[in-house]
């Protein structure tokens, strides 16, 4: 029989705090918030907002919540009656030697924020709706025929999606969006949600996920939101839990780079290897900065990739096309810190390797602009 290597399901331990007592709660208490952990209990609770036309948006998250999974949520409830947010952490998007093991699972913080921000949407009278369901399913429930695996040639029932899947975050990570693409199908089934919210962070996933909609003929409206960002212009990231202080203070080097590249179109430049140039110019000095720096202060980053893309098909461009922008978009791996001061914190599960994401959009420029 075949039997893929799993490291962790993860699905079996994200809403897996579980006692037997809290097993039978279907509520985050003193809320109206529901606890959904199967197919059938969502299909349930789905079924009579078909009669009442109620509009149900879908939020898919993978816990660990902060401020960016916030705002996707607070326009889902301006936008429709029942926001429902999942709770899943989807081994099949993570590569076998990737930080499935280790990635944050905050549940009982994440239903506090929950309950809080739904407080915050009922007082707010913009709001169409608030949060109706969080839905937590296991692994087994996800793929009702076993798990396939996480190996690039693992056999299984996947959603496909190519070239698309293949460039920029896919080269690094090869099964990353079969297993996003996979995991999403199977959530727009289990919700039906007429809308969906996804981040502007991870850019080329909600282009992965626009081209799902419109080459399954889904019947779901994709809505994008913003990237959230700290005060300094970190982008927040569930993983950014893992940089400990050291690395959290150079962490925006990606962000400077996007934004040095992006002065470049403001200042009308089109041309790829002028714009990509003055990003690279800003991760190549920081990094000898940085390395001129003793072992115990230094930081060590490289970088992965950097990319002026068609905003479309995220395909490479050699000149921005003024009228469709572009998508500027990087990647770099933080590499652990060398030597730790006495009482330094490395971060998260001792500071391992993080890889950071960023992208700004370049707009369309009006005719002469
Ligand atoms: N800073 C952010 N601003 C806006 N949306 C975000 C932000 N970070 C994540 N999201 C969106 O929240 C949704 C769920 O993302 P996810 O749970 O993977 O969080 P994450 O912070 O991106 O985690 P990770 O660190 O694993 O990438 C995705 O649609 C993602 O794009
Ligand atoms: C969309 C998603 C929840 C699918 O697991 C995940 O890729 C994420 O959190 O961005
Ligand atoms: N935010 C995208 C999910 C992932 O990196 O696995």
């Amino acid at each position: 029989m075949f039997t893929p290597t799993i490291r962790r399901l993860a699905g079996s331990r994200a809403p897996g705090l579980m006692t037997a007592k809290r097993r039978n709660i279907d509520s985050i208490p003193s809320t109206d918030i529901k606890i959904l952990r199967t197919v059938d209990a969502v299909r349930r609770w789905r079924k009579p907002h078909v009669f009442d036309h109620r509009i149900v948006s879908l939020v898919p998250t993978m816990g660990a919540l902060h401020d960016g999974h916030l705002s996707l949520i607070r326009a889902a409830a301006r936008a429709s009656h029942h926001v429902v947010v999942s709770i899943y952490v989807n081994p099949a998007q993570f590569g076998i030697s990737e930080d499935l093991d280790s990635y944050p699972v905050t549940w009982d913080a994440d239903c506090k924020t929950l309950t809080a921000l739904d407080r915050q949407l009922a007082d707010d009278g913009n709001n169409l709706g608030r949060i109706s369901a969080i839905f937590a399913p296991t692994t087994e429930e996800m793929y009702p025929s076993g798990f396939p695996g996480q190996e690039v040639d693992s056999k299984g029932s996947f959603v496909v999606m190519t070239p698309i899947s293949e460039l920029l975050e896919g080269r690094s990570r090869p099964t990353f969006f079969r297993g996003v693409a996979t995991v999403c199908m199977k959530l727009f089934n289990i919700v039906q949600p007429e809308k969906v919210f996804f981040g502007q962070k991870d850019v080329q996933q909600s282009v992965v996920i626009r081209k799902m909609i419109k080459d399954f003929l889904l019947p779901v409206e994709l809505n994008v939101i913003e990237t959230s960002r700290e005060s300094d212009g970190l982008a927040l990231s569930s993983r950014n839990v893992y940089l400990g202080d050291r690395r959290r203070r150079v962490a925006t080097v990606l962000n400077h780079a996007l934004r040095a590249a992006e002065k470049q179109y403001s200042d009308g430049v089109l041309d790829r290897k002028a714009v990509l140039e003055a990003a690279h110019s800003v991760l190549t000095n920081t990094l000898n900065e940085q390395l001129a720096l003793d072992r115990n202060q230094r930081v060590k980053y490289n970088v992965d990739y950097i990319s002026l893309a068609n905003p479309a098909n995220m395909e490479e461009v050699t000149e921005i096309d003024p009228e469709a922008g572009a998508i500027l978009s990087g990647a770099i791996q933080m590499l652990p810190v060398d030597s730790l001061k006495p009482g330094e914190f490395a971060g998260h599960k001792g500071g391992p390797a993080v890889r950071l994401i960023d992208n700004i959009v370049l707009k369309p420029k009006a005719k002469g602009q």
